[in-house]
């Protein structure tokens, strides 16, 4: 195959990050997304409709794309109340809220220090039928940072699902086969998210003949059996699996030094690694549903009327990316892409 046309897709999980980087991210997320969930883990984090308005008028102010709508997410904290939730609704521009367990990930500092402290938030939630998002690891300093999705599955997602059967979850960026499980096995209210980089790496990638700090992300790249259970997960056409590309842009110096950043910068070329990922798996023809439809169908939100074109042509991706005063490395930097939009 040498084109592919497919239903206008839309990002799921992405950070747009705040200031002078702005003006990049959004160019690159608007390119042909037509909606992207736009994670709120600023500093300090989106708690609050005001805040979250604020963001939504400084990403409209960088002119995306007329095809573009930044959907927003509230970040739950300890102190976030059931009355925050309803205001949230209500504006009508926020559609999630995350939880970030305190500490698991970049800027998650201000995030829930104990599962049983937002309860009366979660019930909310399930009333006002908004989708908790979450990053599913857990904290804990004896947990292996392999095992921190799995532990988080058994310990504290399993048990919530169970309290609250009706709220919609999104499991976002999974990275093992026990969350592919986890989620298969789950009602039609739990979902995920699935990265590229996640599809088309694994530890080796980041780890063998030498540190690859640009590969370093959260939750960290695991073993190729679980990077199979992702692509097969992928590549089913099950609905409850969908795009988030979770491009997570970092400086160049924050990312390589002694403590270096997690997070990869996928938007320059989302839907195009995507596309190799899927061509790899001999499944290009499931890549609509995944991109497309899984997702709002979710969300309850209608399918994109138009089209994009993918096509087979290869294009070199440069050494860095400028950003405001920043350098950025994105994945594949000195290597090329297979696949292109029109
Ligand atoms: N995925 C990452 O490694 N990093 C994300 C945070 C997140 O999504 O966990 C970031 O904001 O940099
Ligand atoms: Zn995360
Ligand atoms: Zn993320």
């Amino acid at each position: 195959m040498t084109t592919l046309t497919i239903t206008r897709p839309d990002d799921w999980h992405v950070h747009l990050r705040d200031g002078a980087v702005l003006k990049n991210t959004v160019a690159d997320i608007s390119r042909y997304f037509g909606r992207a969930i736009i994670m709120p883990n600023l500093v300090p984090p989106v708690t609050n409709v005001e805040l979250a308005t604020q963001y939504h008028q400084r990403i409209m102010a960088e002119n995306p794309q007329a095809h573009f709508t930044p959907l927003m997410v509230l970040y739950l904290t300890d102190d976030t109340s059931a009355d925050d939730i309803k205001a949230a609704k209500a504006s009508g521009l926020v559609y999630a809220a995350k939880l970030y367990p305190a500490g698991a990930t970049t800027n998650s500092s201000s995030g829930v220090t104990d599962i049983n402290n937002i309860k009366d938030v979660l019930a909310a939630m399930q009333a006002e039928e908004m989708p908790l998002l979450v990053h599913g690891e857990v904290t804990s300093h004896d947990i292996d940072i392999f095992d921190r999705e799995a532990v988080f599955i058994e310990t504290i997602l399993t048990p919530l699902v169970k309290q609250f059967p009706q709220l919609k979850v999104v499991l976002e960026h999974i990275t093992t086969k026990q969350a592919v499980d986890f989620v298969n096995q789950a009602s039609d209210n739990v979902a995920a998210t699935i990265t590229a980089h996640h599809l088309l790496f694994n530890r080796n990638h980041m780890l063998v003949g030498g540190i690859r700090p640009h590969y370093f992300c959260l939750p960290i790249l695991k073993r190729n059996i679980h990077q199979q259970a992702l692509i097969d997960a992928a590549t089913s056409g099950c609905a409850k699996f969908f795009l988030g590309t979770d491009s997570a842009p970092h400086a160049q110096q924050a990312k390589e030094t002694a403590c270096g950043c997690a997070g990869c910068y996928t938007a320059h070329a989302a839907i195009e690694l995507y596309a190799e990922a899927f061509e790899q798996a001999g499944a290009l023809d499931k890549l609509e549903a995944f991109a497309s439809l899984n997702g709002p169908a979710f969300y309850n939100l209608p399918v994109n009327q138009d089209t994009i074109t993918l096509e087979k042509s290869s294009w070199p991706v440069p050494e860095l990316m400028e950003f405001g005063a920043d350098q950025v490395v994105p994945i594949r930097a000195n290597e090329t892409i297979a696949w292109q939009v029109k």
